[in-house]
């Protein structure tokens, strides 16, 4: 690998920068996703927040207060050179993502994660220091990394892909991989940032990978260039890339996000489906084909020049068969029927569950002509069985940054108030990128 200009080095690491990408609703196919069928979601207005600072040392620090997680490492532990002659480059002379992990670098850096106990830290942990490793080198000084997320973790609305996503963001600028994000909210994007936003969505699939073992890679490909996809997953043994079609006029659909906050994860209900699959071959070969038909023919009809009454309803018959389909599958759970059966009782819309399923997070495709007390009225019976609804929009902004040097107010890149806003709408008033507009994109 290249080592980066020094003078380069000093001028993107000196100030503090904040980096945030969205979470993701999946609307169509998650499973089948996994095993390259079409799949449909969208970027969510929820976020992940990454503030990085310059260390007073040569230490990096990682401060995770959501899942509260605090640890550092020197930086001189750090196996740069090993690690380096393990990596390929591209035809840019950029580190070259691979189609899984290296054995040989997750050994390089387990002694860093021995004294790590609990698994989600432990994870966290591993999947920094493997994007660290890789796309960072050891002239770049030490840095604390402070990650904060509007979104609920592990709900299926994509908080691992955000953190991914804004990880692999500030290493590859922090590495010299990509420039400044410089384009603000309505301007499109150029060639070359198209290029780096590849760059960034590959080596956050590599992020999903140390947390998920087998992601299809539709939830970083939305919180890299958010908006809304249909995204398929190559996985023919011919290294071609997936497939993300952008949806460009994404209908606007009235959808109710119900959280059951039962925890789960992704990567286990992933397993689940994969043995089961492996199992009953013939049977679940169609059920797999069913979604991707199922997601192919939303497509159609959202795509439709006309979207009105019939075309919603005909989604929502989409909805019910594909929560049929995924309770097949294995990865529905009591309080997710009970959001579904509540939903149907006062006859709101279609419901189905989103992300990996096994509690977390439910959507309510809610009928255009919804009678308002009914729907209050099932809001109100899930909040009585501790379920939380979310006023959220889709299709919003990608990975974007927000620097230092463009803000007046040097208060927002205070470590301190960054960990100390006590919830979302906190965070939101003061990071949102509909509260700022100095947020730029790539
Ligand atoms: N704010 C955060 N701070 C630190 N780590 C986080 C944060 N948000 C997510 N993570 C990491 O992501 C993991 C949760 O990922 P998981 O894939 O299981 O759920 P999800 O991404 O929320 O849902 P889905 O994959 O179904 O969309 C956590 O265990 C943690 O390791
Ligand atoms: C369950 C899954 O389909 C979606 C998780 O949000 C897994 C994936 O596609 O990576
Ligand atoms: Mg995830």
């Amino acid at each position: 690998m290249t080592s980066s200009s020094p003078e380069k080095l000093a001028s993107s690491t000196q100030s503090p920068f904040i980096v945030s990408a969205p979470g993701k609703v999946i609307i169509f196919g998650e499973h089948s996703a996994v095993y390259g069928q079409p799949a449909i979601a969208a970027a969510l207005s929820l976020r992940c927040y990454l503030l990085v600072s310059p260390n007073d040392n040569d230490r990096i620090t990682l401060e995770f207060p959501d899942i509260k997680l605090n640890h550092s490492w020197n930086k001189h532990d750090i196996p740069f050179e090993a690690i380096k002659s393990l990596v390929k480059l591209d035809d840019k002379g950029r580190p070259k993502v691979t189609e899984e992990l290296v054995p040989e670098i997750s050994d390089k850096l387990s002694p860093l994660l021995e004294n790590i106990e609990s698994k989600m830290h432990h994870t966290a942990c591993f999947c920094f220091l493997y994007l660290y490793s890789n796309l960072v080198s050891q002239e770049t000084p030490g840095m604390k990394f402070v990650v904060r997320s509007t979104l609920p973790i592990g709900a299926g609305l994509g908080s691992s892909a955000s953190t991914s996503v804004c990880l692999a963001s500030a290493l590859a600028v922090l590495g010299n991989w990509v420039t400044k994000a410089s384009f603000s909210h309505d301007e499109p994007a150029t060639d070359k940032d198209a290029e780096e936003l590849e760059f960034i969505d590959q080596w956050s699939l590599i992020g999903e990978k140390c947390f998920h073992g087998n992601p299809s890679g539709i939830d970083n490909a939305v919180a890299t260039h958010g908006g809304a996809v249909m995204f398929q997953r190559n996985v023919g043994a011919d290294n071609q890339p997936s497939v993300r079609t952008n949806i460009r006029n994404f209908p606007e659909l009235k959808l109710l996000l119900t959280n059951t906050t039962v925890p789960r994860s992704t990567a286990k209900l992933v397993g689940g489906v994969g043995e089961l699959t492996k199992r009953y071959p013939t049977i679940f070969k169609d059920v797999l084909n069913s979604m991707g038909n199922l997601s192919v023919e939303a497509h159609d009809i959202m795509t439709t020049s006309k979207f009105g009454e019939l075309e919603q309803k005909k989604l929502q018959d989409l909805i019910n068969v594909n929560h049929g389909l995924l309770v097949a599958l294995g990865v529905s759970h009591p309080s997710l029927e009970q959001v579904k059966i509540i939903g149907d009782k006062f006859n709101i819309g279609a419901t189905k569950l989103t992300g990996a399923g096994g509690g977390g997070c439910a959507i309510t495709l809610v009928n255009a002509n919804v009678d308002e007390t009914e729907l209050k009225k099932a809001m109100d019976e899930f909040s009585q069985h501790g379920f939380e609804c979310f006023d959220t929009s889709l299709g919003g902004k990608g990975v974007g940054a927000l620097y230092s040097e463009d803000i007046s107010n040097a208060d927002l890149f205070s470590t301190e108030l960054f960990c100390g806003y006590r919830d979302r709408h906190e965070i939101e008033q003061a990071l949102g990128i509909a509260n700022n507009n100095e947020w730029r994109f790539w």
